[in-house]
């Protein structure tokens, strides 16, 4: 759906956006997530046709977005200081998108106002940050996007406003296949409903993974043995941390559980158990040695 191949982007000598290639399918929930100044928000940009690449290919169901109004009537970009045009109230907005965007539904619109509680007739910049959000989401939605991007869009909502947005999003993926990708700081934030995750350092991308797998994927394992460590132990199976605590010793291990146990079982360990890793823990360990960078992501 959204192709990003090898796309670079500097803004005089600082290179924001490094030979980063993604790809985003149709019907997923993708989070780009990062430290500050990672280049999420260029790269969002980028994908938008805000701004062009100074290198690279940039792809929305195989056609160029930049200088392409067919297909940016099929994307819906709420930023993370959402656009509005000045004075204008949610009513005067929604005619203005209602003119621009085919696909504008006005019962969908209609139902989200009340969903909301909106005050449509009041002028949105004397909202508050967190209604101001709830209008660009209300908007956003109406318009029926094929591709939904979102920066930092829980930013000022409150919980009861976050888990209605979230839901909101889940809805319009399952009954119409909609694409969402949203950059946010916060892992936490977005883990329950992305499907994919993509880490950005520096303008480069660290991981880029299906979010079952990374689970699926990682192991943290304790074990004891009568004596020092085997020889041999793990050694084809990638060791991502290993520290010892007392007579304990704790591994952190990439690959298939049945292969580890197997692996663990030809030693004849005295204690074994296999716990279960957060998230949180799995993008620590994966990272290594960008950790401060995680630390940041972790919030
Ligand atoms: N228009 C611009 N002109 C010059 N430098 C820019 C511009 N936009 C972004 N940058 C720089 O590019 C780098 C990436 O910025 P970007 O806003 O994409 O990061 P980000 O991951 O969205 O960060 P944050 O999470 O802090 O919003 C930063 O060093 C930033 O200062």
């Amino acid at each position: 759906m959204i192709k990003i191949s090898n796309v670079r982007k500097s803004f005089d000598e600082l290179e924001a956006v490094e030979n980063v290639s993604i790809n985003v399918n149709k019907g997923s929930i993708y989070g780009l997530l990062g430290s500050n100044g990672a280049g999420k928000t260029t790269l969002l940009k980028l994908i938008t046709g805000i701004y062009v690449q100074d290198e690279g290919l940039i792809t929305i169901e195989d056609q160029q977005v930049y200088e392409n109004p067919e297909i940016k009537n099929k994307l819906f970009f709420i930023q993370d200081i959402p656009f509005f045009l000045p004075q204008y109230t949610v009513k005067q907005m929604a005619q203005f998108y209602e003119n621009i965007y085919p696909n504008w539904d006005q019962k969908r619109y209609e139902e989200l106002v009340r969903v909301f509680e909106m005050n449509v007739q009041k002028k949105i910049h004397k909202f508050s940050k967190g209604i101001q959000r709830q209008a660009a989401f209300i908007l956003g939605l109406s318009t029926k996007p094929d591709v939904l991007i979102l920066d930092e869009p829980m930013d000022g909502l409150d919980p009861v406003m976050r888990k209605k947005v979230k839901s909101l999003l889940i809805e319009d993926v399952a009954d119409r296949e909609m694409t969402v990708l949203i950059s946010s700081h916060n892992l936490r934030e977005v883990e329950d409903i992305c499907d994919f995750v993509c880490i950005m350092h520096k303008g480069r991308t660290i991981i880029e993974k299906e979010l079952d797998d990374l689970k699926s994927d990682t192991h943290k394992i304790q074990l004891a043995f009568n004596g020092p460590i085997p020889q041999g132990i793990f050694e084809n199976i990638k060791v991502l941390h290993k520290e010892k605590r007392g007579s304990i010793l704790l591994f952190i291990l990439n690959g298939k559980e049945e292969e580890i146990i197997a692996d663990v079982k030809k030693y004849n360990p005295v204690i074994f158990d296999i716990l279960p890793l957060t998230l949180d823990e799995i993008f620590i360990y994966e990272m290594g040695d960008v950790g401060y960078a995680v630390q940041n992501i972790l919030g």
